[in-house]
């Protein structure tokens, strides 16, 4: 992609309502634009942040065995009548009437209208297992959205739902959810800690938190120094062998880790030797919840039993925050210059910047590169203004590409370009060539 032709409108000065790192790096980057209170306009930069993201979730969701489909933001108060939450759910949910007087809200989360769903089309064990999801905008009327899109009101989640015909079902797809979230947020190079949690509004008995350690964070935890350490790796796992799978999550959540709501300063103490103990704070990047026949009971979606029974099915629903993801990202990977994207989840691979722009040398130099960049799959992003050097690199370390190629007439009478990597601040001269081989 050429700069002259994107839509990147970065700004200058640290926008002052900004009180994080990621929310004035988002701000300042071009990626986001707040249109009211916790929501926002999700420029092209930002935009095409989310949609890798997305992409992540879907793949290790599919991988699990979990099926897509997207459900409307708009639900009727019928449904929710019926589980009884519409008048449980408070303050934070969005009711509004139609033109026909009908009751309607925007929705904060969706078990009910998948259990509708669910009750409409399936009526048999043999039916059973089948994992439901989406990724769609959220609407929760917090009364203090901050920190950008860390806490909006219109936020994209992916949320999962599990229909099972036995509790030991549906707490093996309790399980492989905790294990897609490990390996979605290492995927986005983000360490993200399974910790037990407290239900809230969802309900249920059985939860965990994923927090990603951040000083910004929300969340207060505690945890023993070796769970960071826990990395998934690139283990094949087969989401059908209940024991390997149980075997990971059990792997996860042996070690000590806890938020403020579950914390049990007994335990933690007898449980952590004090040189591992550690307390920090997190950022909710994504929850599971097993809550069995809670909604199945109450909306009456039953199935018949191999002995012709008909018995309410059990379920869970899984969140992931995909729109917060994008904040705890910056939070964990940025310096004073900008954001560091990690490369699993980066907009550009890569930067071009040209330092003589309209040199026919290095013009031709730089469209050849990005050529070769587009080549061997890599989405370059070219800096073709006529800018100084400098304004140059100050676009290109704030918005954080994990790679810059620059390009100047010295290099070139040399054959080369020069390398640089954003994270360790280290720069190469090599063939253009060997630049995108290094890069691929
Ligand atoms: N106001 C918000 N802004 C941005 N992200 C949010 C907000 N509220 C929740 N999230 C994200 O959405 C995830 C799931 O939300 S939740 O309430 O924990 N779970 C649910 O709603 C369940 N129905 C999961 S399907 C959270 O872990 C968090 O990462």
């Amino acid at each position: 992609m050429r700069l002259s032709r994107y839509f990147l409108p970065v700004l200058k000065e640290n926008p002052s309502e900004a009180q994080i790192a990621s929310h004035r790096l988002m701000l300042r980057a071009g990626m986001i634009k707040q249109e009211s209170a916790g929501i926002y306009a999700w420029l092209p930069l930002g935009y095409k942040v989310l949609r890798r993201l997305a992409q992540i979730v879907h793949e290790e969701q599919e991988r699990a065995g979990h099926i897509p489909l997207l459900m409307p933001t708009l639900q009727s108060a019928d449904l929710w009548r019926e589980s009884g939450r519409y008048d449980a759910y408070g303050p934070e949910m969005l009711r509004f009437k139609d033109r026909h007087d009908r009751e309607m809200l925007y929705g904060p989360t969706n078990e009910e209208m998948i259990t509708d769903i669910f009750r409409t089309y399936v009526s048999s064990y043999k039916d059973l297992p089948v994992t439901l999801y989406q990724i769609q905008w959220k609407f929760r009327d917090e009364i203090r959205p901050r920190f950008g899109v860390m806490r909006g009101r219109e936020f994209y989640m992916k949320d999962g739902y599990n229909f099972d015909l036995t509790r030991e079902d549906a707490l093996h797809a309790y399980n492989r959810h905790m294990v897609s979230y490990l390996r979605t947020y290492e995927r986005m190079g983000l360490t993200a800690i399974p910790m037990r949690a407290d239900s809230g509004p969802i309900g249920g008995d059985n939860t965990h938190e994923f927090l990603v350690l951040a000083q910004t964070g929300e969340s207060e935890v505690f945890y023993d120094a070796r769970v960071p350490e826990l990395k998934l790796g690139e283990r094949a796992v087969d989401y059908d062998d209940r024991e390997q799978v149980a075997g990971i999550c059990k792997e996860f959540t042996t070690l000590y880790a806890r938020t403020d709501e579950t914390h049990d300063v007994k335990v933690f103490e007898d449980q952590v030797p004090e040189e591992h103990r550690r307390v920090g704070r997190g950022i909710e990047v994504g929850q599971i919840f097993y809550f069995g026949t809670k909604y199945s009971e109450a909306m009456g979606a039953v199935v018949t039993t191999p002995d012709g029974r008909k018995v309410p099915v059990e379920m869970g629903s899984h969140g992931i925050g995909v729109s917060r993801l994008i904040g705890a990202l910056i939070e964990a990977n940025h310096d004073e210059k900008g954001i560091i994207w990690p490369e699993g989840v980066t907009p550009f691979h890569v930067g071009i910047v040209n330092l003589k722009q309209g040199d026919s040398a290095t013009d031709a130099a730089c469209d050849s590169i990005h050529a070769a960049l587009v080549a061997a799959g890599l989405d370059p992003l070219y800096d073709d203004r006529d800018e100084r050097a400098g304004s140059k690199f100050a676009t290109m370390d704030l918005i954080g590409l994990p790679w810059r190629i620059t390009v100047g007439p010295r290099g070139l009478a040399n054959n080369v370009v020069e390398l640089t990597s954003r994270r360790t601040g280290k720069s190469e001269e090599m063939s253009a060539a060997a630049a995108v081989a290094r890069i691929k």
